[in-house]
């Protein structure tokens, strides 16, 4: 799953209603010299094209020139010059998967045209805070040749962080929480335009605006990148659905927190690392910021105008150069992904699986994070996995995998995959890590399959040699189904610090059960599970005087896209 928050939420779903799969057909305000009408095609509200016939042609209301890229940051730092693009149809064919999930892409080598002043590396994004770029003010860094900057980074997944009060919680290490990840309340509901950016508050209000018809405008946005870059869509999964929610609460996320710098450049450069394994190259970008404008320009009628196009593209531009950094930066230690044969396969009930796989080099990650994993069934299709144990000696890696219904990737693992199947890994991610620098109780609740990363915490307290108290909660719907309570209860007979108790449902649910016990508000807390269990752990624990920020827990956005 992904970074903690603290929030409780919704189930982070978004852009589900109506129109999904593609219904009806989408007619531009205006037609641009060189879009899809120029190519003869119409765009249609889902993924692909037929040829125009009647005017109902889709475009942007003009290219969006300034989206270009500049190469990456490796080549920004050795003085190579920009690329030459000249306009949408001037960027080469990518030659790998592009971005799943993201919104932006562009970078700030030329001027923006939109009448929003220039969006360069001297003269940064307004919209991102103080004149300052967004890079310089979360980190250390070191001057590049360029006067850019490069932050310091080093091979190993980010240590625990310490909470972030302007998400109300842990801070992310991976995204921030997303309004999706709170209780509905607008779309924006811990955000004020108080002290806002003046490009901060164009870009809220077009996603207000948009919200309604978030599935028209994503189904928009695919519609025009792959008719203008169709050898784009041989490269993203077959099936869009889970690719199509996740633009939007992209968007939403880098919107709510265009204030935040040093959330919103963590949340971005996770997010350009974790798109290598992808294939995404930095052309990809423009081709992405072309397709968003013009879908936010159909869409966002009311809002839409040249200073918010320009806000847009500023923010944009300014995303993607985050996000192409931090994938240039990451290349340099890291591969684009791994790949692991899996070695054992243990059917522990009819639909829950422990895999165990050999990656193909070095994987280092910290108990308690997750990564993102690819079968060989289906291609370019991505779920997330807790690791089910602390970093071994030998290298391996286990997954608790529970089949759920229509879950191809789930499927696949429980019921497919065998001993010598090699998957696909990509890089951890998460912040739901132990933070060895205090000797606070740990309480634990893993309900399910969650206990996979909860057994994490355990192993990696235990090799650290301390003796702080850890209390888990190991919740299941019946005895059957407490498939991991050997593994814990022999975890427990090891170290007197341990205390496990299974929890089966009937009298009395997995949060609730902690509250027999405790008092906890010394204790930080660890929660991974259900979405429902997380929600109101969330609460409980709260109630019992534990801090918002010493409660951990990854996305909840992220682990709606992982429950297939
Ligand atoms: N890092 C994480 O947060 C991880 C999360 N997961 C997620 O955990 C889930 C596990 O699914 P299953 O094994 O089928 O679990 P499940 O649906 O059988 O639930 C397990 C237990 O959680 C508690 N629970 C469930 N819903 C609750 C609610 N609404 N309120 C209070 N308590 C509730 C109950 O004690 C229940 O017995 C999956 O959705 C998976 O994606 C799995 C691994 C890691």
């Amino acid at each position: 799953m992904d970074a903690p928050t603290t929030t409780s939420a919704d189930n982070g779903t978004s852009g589900e209603n109506g129109a999904r799969g593609g219904g009806g057909w989408f007619t531009p305000r205006k037609q641009p010299a060189d879009g899809p009408a120029a190519s003869g095609v119409e765009v249609t509200a889902g993924e692909g094209a037929r040829p125009a016939g009647d005017g109902r042609i889709a475009t942007p209301s003009r290219p969006v020139a300034s989206i270009r890229p500049v190469g990456t940051g490796a080549e920004r730092a050795a003085g190579a010059p920009p690329r030459e693009v000249t306009g949408p149809r001037a960027v080469s064919a990518p030659t790998a998967p592009p971005p799943p999930a993201v919104t932006p892409h562009a970078t700030p080598a030329q001027p923006a045209p939109y009448g929003g002043g220039a969006a360069t590396p001297a003269s940064p994004p307004h919209g991102f805070g103080n004149g300052t770029s967004p890079r310089n003010a979360s980190r250390q860094h070191d001057a590049t040749p360029h006067g850019r900057t490069l932050p310091h980074r080093s091979a190993a997944p980010h240590p625990a962080h310490q909470a972030d009060p302007a998400l109300g919680g842990a801070a992310p290490h991976d995204r921030p929480a997303t309004a999706s990840d709170r209780p509905a309340a607008g779309l924006f509901p811990g955000v004020s335009d108080h002290n806002a950016s003046p490009d901060a508050i164009l870009i809220r209000r077009t996603m207000e605006e948009i919200a309604p018809v978030a599935d028209k405008v994503t189904s928009y946005f695919y519609a025009l990148l792959f008719v203008r870059h169709p050898d784009l869509r041989a490269l993203f999964p077959a099936a869009m659905d889970t690719q199509r929610d996740r633009l939007l609460k992209a968007l939403l996320t880098a919107a709510e927190h265009m204030d935040n710098t040093p959330v919103l450049v963590d949340y971005l450069e996770h997010l350009g690392r974790g798109h290598r394994k992808y294939g995404t190259q930095p052309a990809h970008y423009p081709a992405v910021g072309e397709a968003l404008i013009g879908a936010l320009t159909r869409y966002a009628a009311t809002t839409w105008n040249e200073e918010t196009e320009a806000a847009w593209v500023r923010a944009y531009t300014t995303i993607s150069q985050i996000m192409i950094d931090s994938a240039a930066e990451d290349e340099r230690h890291a591969p684009a992904w791994w790949h692991a044969e899996v070695v054992s396969h243990d059917l522990r009930t009819p639909d829950i699986a422990v895999v165990t796989v050999r990656p193909d080099q070095p994987y280092p990650f910290l108990a308690g994070q997750y990564t993102s994993l690819e079968t060989p069934w289906w291609p370019r299709i991505w779920r997330h996995y807790s690791f089910a144990g602390a970093p071994r000696s030998d290298g391996l890696l286990s997954f608790h995998v529970k089949a759920v219904p229509a879950g191809w990737v789930s499927n696949a693992l429980v019921h497919h995959a065998r001993p010598g199947d090699v998957l696909r890994l990509g890089p951890p991610a998460g912040s739901m890590v132990v933070d060895h620098t205090t000797d606070n109780g740990m309480l634990c609740l893993g309900g399910g399959t969650g206990i996979a990363p909860i057994k994490a915490l355990v192993e990696d307290v235990a090799e650290h040699g301390e003796r702080r108290p850890v209390e888990v909660f190991y919740g299941a719907r019946s005895d059957h189904d407490l498939y991991d309570i050997d593994t814990m209860l022999r975890l427990q007979q090891s170290h007197p610090w341990l205390q496990v108790r299974p929890v089966v449902d009937g009298r009395t649910q997995l949060p609730d059960a902690v509250l027999e016990y405790g008092p906890w508000n010394e204790y930080d807390a660890f929660l991974s599970g259900p979405i429902g269990m997380i929600r109101s752990g969330v609460d409980t624990l709260r109630g019992v005087g534990i801090p918002s920020e010493r409660i951990r827990h990854d996305s909840l956005e992220e682990l709606v896209a992982a429950a297939d």
